[in-house]
């Protein structure tokens, strides 16, 4: 985790092509996991082994809305690294005093991407509070999002997996704009209730509001860039940036295609199956 960092920090400040960083002794070991070239499915995931025997190092993908961090932040739960979603640290800069925040508010209230360099350097620090902890592995969400970050990272490190969640464009404006944050404790919610009818052969599907508990209630706020005009954007760069970032992996052999058939209770198990955790999260239960 240091080397990355450390890694990434020169890569932020420097002008050489991201090739020229690509150094054997900064990747990763477990390069045994390196999936086959063709795409994989949710049938052939190449993470056979125990996930014990190692911290993964992986990545989510998807549209706002679609519930990366829902999904990240569990698993990281289960796997034992850190959830780690640039947004966050974005949020985080920009409440903040840091040296960003006033260049950071403009673009992310307009739902365009902030600057590579700013997220590479606020990702660092963040590796860096996880490497003085001790941790290992991650989750990422929300990076990388251009081609660009993704060579980045390439460049430095393995991947082992790529998830691509994926859920029915009209679901995916209505859930973000249904978003709520507590002030207090920061648990996030979900008011919007998402109820597609099935037809012209195409199934219905159907997610439950994710209400707040009472004493969050009377708390909820809503992100500054979760309007309907700004989600829109997101959404137009999502397709325009951050969609060639799927086939950058698909090409890799990574990505694992995940289409949510709907909220929580049903999407979570299948994506445990998907992913062959099933086993792992009953044990931990068990040990709970
Ligand atoms: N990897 C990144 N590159 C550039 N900008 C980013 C990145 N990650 C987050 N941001 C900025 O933070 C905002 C919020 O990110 P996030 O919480 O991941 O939102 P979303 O719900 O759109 O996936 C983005 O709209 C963008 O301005």
């Amino acid at each position: 985790m240091a080397v990355l960092n450390r890694v990434l920090r020169l890569r932020a400040a420097s002008s050489f092509s991201v090739r020229s960083f690509r150094s054997s002794s900064f990747l990763n070991s477990e390069t045994d996991l390196k999936a086959s070239s063709s795409v994989i499915t949710q049938n052939s995931l190449p993470l056979q082994r125990d996930v014990k025997d190692r911290n993964a190092q992986w990545v989510f993908l998807g549209c706002p809305g679609v519930g990366k961090g829902t999904y990240a932040s569990r698993l990281s739960t289960l796997l034992g690294v850190p959830h780690i979603a640039t947004g966050d640290l974005v949020r985080d800069e920009l409440s903040s005093s840091g040296p960003f925040a006033l260049q950071l508010a403009e673009v992310v209230n307009q739902g365009k991407l902030v600057s590579d360099e700013i997220i590479i350097n606020l990702l660092s620090k963040r590796l860096e509070a996880s490497a003085a902890k001790g941790e290992t592995g991650f989750i990422l969400d929300g990076f990388p999002r251009t081609i660009r970050q993704a060579e980045i990272l390439e460049g430095v490190t393995d991947i082992d997996l790529v998830v691509n969640l994926k859920l029915r464009e009209e679901a995916l404006l209505a859930k973000c704009l249904g978003r709520r944050i507590c002030s207090e404790c920061g648990g996030n919610y979900n008011v919007a209730c998402i109820d597609i009818k099935g037809e012209d052969g195409k199934p219905g599907m159907y997610m439950a509001p994710l209400l707040p508990p009472p004493h969050c209630a009377s708390k909820l706020i809503t992100r500054s860039d979760d309007t309907e005009e700004v989600v829109k954007e997101r959404l137009r760069i999502y397709n325009d940036k951050s969609q060639p970032v799927e086939g950058f992996y698909r090409s890799r052999g990574k990505l694992l295609e995940f289409d949510l058939p709907g909220g929580i209770p049903e999407s979570w198990p299948k994506l445990l199956q998907a992913l062959n955790l099933e086993d792992h999260e009953d044990k931990q239960s068990a040990a709970a």
